[in-house]
């Protein structure tokens, strides 16, 4: 089976979602002309990284991005992958990921489960601590939120149960882009998985942003790589190379949990 990804590569209007949401429909109905199955969005594409406001532009319980998200799914019948987005709730602000199913269903929910400091989300968000495991189309995929990528010991426990696709979000920036494109790439590796991952372009008051999404296929192979500018990058999944890659070395069968112990 092949699914067709267009992932936003997107400059992020700081602190102004309202702006985001005009920009966002626009782009998810060009993204669509594409015959495309899943559209990703970059992470926090409501807000940017406008962290100290959060208390006046975090979406409360997040429902206005989900009513959106899920309407531009109904509307266009895609997937979508809906970034991240700052999540007011009672115990304090996440990070958090919605997939909506081409049916406009919420199918998975993940809050970051690690905060960056370079970036002082640990002084205005909470971490989440579930994975952010889901089904697309009976496929096993998996949900990340940027510096997640540097913790391969929890991307790991998302691969032992056949997962064959990772969805990255990340406002990733620029003076780090070659450990962005290594992590990932590393990633596809090890798990032998497809990795499709959005970043965004553009700057705010602290960071100059990369760009470089990209789709990584089972073999560590590029598919498709963005550059730094805004552009929506389109390419195809075939998810049953993921089984030939572990057929081929059967890395899943040949762990040693037994002696992995820390
Ligand atoms: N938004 C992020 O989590 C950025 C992570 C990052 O830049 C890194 O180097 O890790």
């Amino acid at each position: 089976m092949t699914l067709k990804a267009a992932l936003i590569q997107m400059d992020i209007a700081y602190g102004d979602p309202q702006a985001n949401y005009r920009k966002v429909k626009d782009l998810i109905a060009e993204a669509v002309q594409h015959e495309v199955d899943v559209v990703v969005l970059p992470e926090l594409w409501t807000t940017g990284y406008d962290l100290t406001r959060l208390d006046e532009i975090a979406d409360k319980e997040g429902l206005e991005s989900l009513s959106f998200l899920k309407s531009l799914a109904q509307e266009h019948h895609v997937y979508i992958i809906g970034g991240s987005v700052a999540k007011r709730t009672q115990q304090g602000v996440t990070n958090t990921m919605f997939v909506i199913s081409h049916t406009g269903e919420l199918l998975s929910e993940y809050s970051k489960a690690h905060l960056f400091r370079l970036m002082d989300e640990e002084k205005y968000l909470i971490e989440g601590n579930h994975s952010g495991l889901f089904d697309l189309n009976n496929h096993k995929c998996a949900g990340l939120i940027c510096y997640d990528i540097r913790f391969p010991e929890w991307i790991r426990t998302h691969m032992l149960n056949n997962t064959k696709v990772l969805f990255v979000v990340a406002e990733w920036p620029e003076p780090r882009i070659d450990h962005w494109r290594s992590l990932l790439i590393s990633r596809a590796i090890e798990n032998q998985c497809y990795v499709v991952a959005c970043n965004r372009v553009g700057s705010d008051p602290k960071n100059n942003f990369g760009g470089h999404s990209l789709i990584i296929g089972p073999w560590g192979e590029i598919i498709a790589e963005a550059d730094k500018d805004e552009t929506i990058l389109y390419g195809n999944i075939h998810l049953e190379q993921v089984d030939e890659v572990r057929k081929t070395i059967p890395i899943f069968s040949d762990r040693r949990p037994d002696i992995y112990k820390l």
